[in-house]
């Protein structure tokens, strides 16, 4: 791989001081910037070459962010390669730390140790072994190994669903109670129709009878036909029935839902053995849940041994979990992960990629997944009319409150960070923060005109417009100053952030906001604030908003 291609595996530098309190505003505005920018570089390859900018964190204008998920493995293995800094070849003494970093951050996320010994023996036996490339460093080239390695303990490349030759494709999913296995019938009834192939669920799962209830509600929230003979019918026989059925309607697929326990036990599988007798199913998957890390590997294999499994879906991803599983599955049970379930909504299940998630697991976030979420819900004319506004720093308020809805169809706030490269240290508390915060700047914003929407230069030069839209949308006019203030901020760092700025050219009608905001700090309260006129903002000011 040349020294341009391994530089992309550049280690996220890590921000010398603590994390700066994101501006909530910006959270939104960098991820709708993202979508639109690597919807873009998705197909430009000028454009894509500056991908690598997300991956190099500007410090103090970036977003210190930390995803929910992996964050302690993530900081674990970054710990690793910072040790390499200023070493000039990989030795057997220098790189003795790092893989002692690396077996800690693997045993933290809950790997299991026979797996951890032999994936740090082979980068080590890889690092020890790789010949120094020009204008590479060292520590790339270990991320670089790391990543490889990663990829190939997650089973090297996606493995998508099996299809039937003839006939409907059977999908037959079992796992203990409360992983996630109902819903994810719904997500995977959900992901078949988006790929236009019609679907039926089967509720075999006769012990719990709200199994029952639940997926046939779940079964109308898709749109697709549940198959059900109540509680009393068998799993074997339902099945075969609903199979049956299929052939009649001539359904592409039918998914079965079968009961979960709360432990492995006989009669558990002794059941599913008949059902797997009866239909022969195309795929028979384990759901399993990601937060019991290593125990998730140990059930995939003893399911794999008692009845053979397909591959298995991992839910609850989008939890604390720390990545034990996605990294042990296939390695300890031969069997790969086909999905990832990332949330409770229907389309927050997606086909599990082991280099996409080795890319975020060493804190690159995720842009192929990044664009084809972008995809869904953004034109390409969209993402090029929104990069060119935010890039002439004409990104308004109109532009933030569509991203806004946007960003919230991609997903929750965690996972659309996530997968951005570059912004994988916030905090879910800054997460929440920015969620919890969306609601009141949407409020302000729809007590706007539409002009002042269009032009929020006019919010900032005028202390009327801005006492009209505090007392419209019941919050103060330092709110609404401080809102304006940002979006301001936000087209100065979206611009910086991008190495694009032309020069900083003052934008009109800064001076007065910055004037009245310090005004407010300073005055007490109740003081009648000083009339400000409209002047150039000097350098001073934009310099602190800016900085
Ligand atoms: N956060 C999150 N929650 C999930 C995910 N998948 C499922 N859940 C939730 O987990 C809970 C259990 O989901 P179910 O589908 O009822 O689990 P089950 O395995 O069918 O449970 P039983 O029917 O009792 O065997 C529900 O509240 C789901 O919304 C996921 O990927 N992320």
């Amino acid at each position: 791989m040349d020294a341009t291609a391994l530089a992309l595996y550049s280690p996220p530098a890590v921000a010398r001081r603590s994390p700066a309190k994101p501006a909530f505003a910006s959270i939104h505005l960098s991820c709708s910037y993202a979508a639109s920018f690597h919807l873009r570089a998705s197909r430009n390859p000028a454009l894509r070459a500056l991908s690598p900018l997300w991956r190099r964190r500007r410090r103090g204008s970036g977003l210190l962010v930390r995803a929910e998920m992996f964050g302690q493995l993530t900081t674990g293995l970054e710990s690793a390669w910072n040790k390499l800094r200023g070493v000039d070849v990989l030795t057997k003494e220098n790189i003795a730390e790092p893989m002692r970093d690396i077996r800690r951050a693997l045993l933290e996320a809950d790997v299991s140790l026979p797996v951890v010994r032999r994936f740090v023996s082979s980068v080590s036996e890889k690092a020890l072994g790789a010949d120094t490339i020009k204008g590479v460093r060292p520590e790339q080239q270990l991320v670089k190994i790391v990543h490889d390695e990663l990829v190939q303990l997650m089973g090297g490349e996606v493995s998508d669903l099996v299809f039937a030759k003839s006939g409907p494709t059977v999908i037959l999913l079992a796992g203990l109670q409360g992983v996630g296995k109902t819903t994810v019938c719904a997500k995977l009834a959900f992901y078949l129709k988006k790929l236009g192939k019609s679907c039926m669920l089967v509720a075999a799962d006769v012990y719990r009878p709200a199994a029952i209830d639940q997926l046939t509600i779940l079964g109308k929230q898709v749109g697709v036909p549940v198959y059900s003979e109540g509680a009393e019918g068998k799993p074997p026989q339902i099945t075969k029935n609903a199979v049956e059925e299929a052939k009649r309607k001539n359904i592409d697929a039918i998914v079965v839902d079968t009961a979960g326990r709360l432990q492995i036990d006989k009669a558990m599988m002794d059941e599913l053995k008949e059902v797997k007798k009866a239909v022969n199913p195309t795929e028979v998957l384990l759901v399993v849940d990601a937060m019991t890390g290593q125990e998730a590997a140990a059930l995939v294999t003893t399911f794999n041994i008692e009845i053979g499994i397909t591959g298995a879906i991992l839910t609850k991803l989008d939890g604390d979990s720390r990545g034990g599983a996605a990294l042990s599955v296939k390695e300890v049970s031969g069997r790969p992960i086909k999905f990832v379930g990332r949330g409770e909504r229907l389309e927050d299940l997606e086909l599990f990629y082991p280099d996409r998630m080795a890319q975020r697991v060493l804190g690159m976030g995720d842009v192929l997944s990044f664009v084809e979420k972008a995809q869904e819900i953004m034109r390409q004319e969209e993402a090029v009319e929104l990069q060119k506004k935010i890039m002439s720093a004409k990104f308004d308020f109109n532009d933030f409150l569509k991203q806004s809805q946007n960003v919230a169809k991609m997903g929750s706030m965690s996972r659309v960070i996530g997968m951005i490269p570059g912004m994988n240290k916030v905090t879910p508390a800054q997460i929440r923060e920015a969620e919890k915060r969306l609601a009141f700047v949407e409020s302000m914003i729809n007590a706007m005109t539409a002009e002042e929407r269009g032009k929020p230069e006019l919010l900032a030069e005028s202390r009327e417009r801005r006492i009209r839209v505090a007392e419209e949308s019941g919050k103060t006019e330092q709110e609404v100053s401080q809102l304006v203030a940002q979006l301001f901020q936000m087209r100065a760092q979206m611009q910086k952030l991008m190495g694009m700025v032309q020069g900083q050219e003052a934008i009109a009608g800064m001076g007065d906001l910055m004037d009245s905001l310090k005004a407010e700090e300073k005055a007490p309260p109740g003081t009648a604030r000083r009339k400000r006129r409209n002047i150039k903002p000097k350098q001073r000011d934009l310099d602190a908003v800016l900085s």
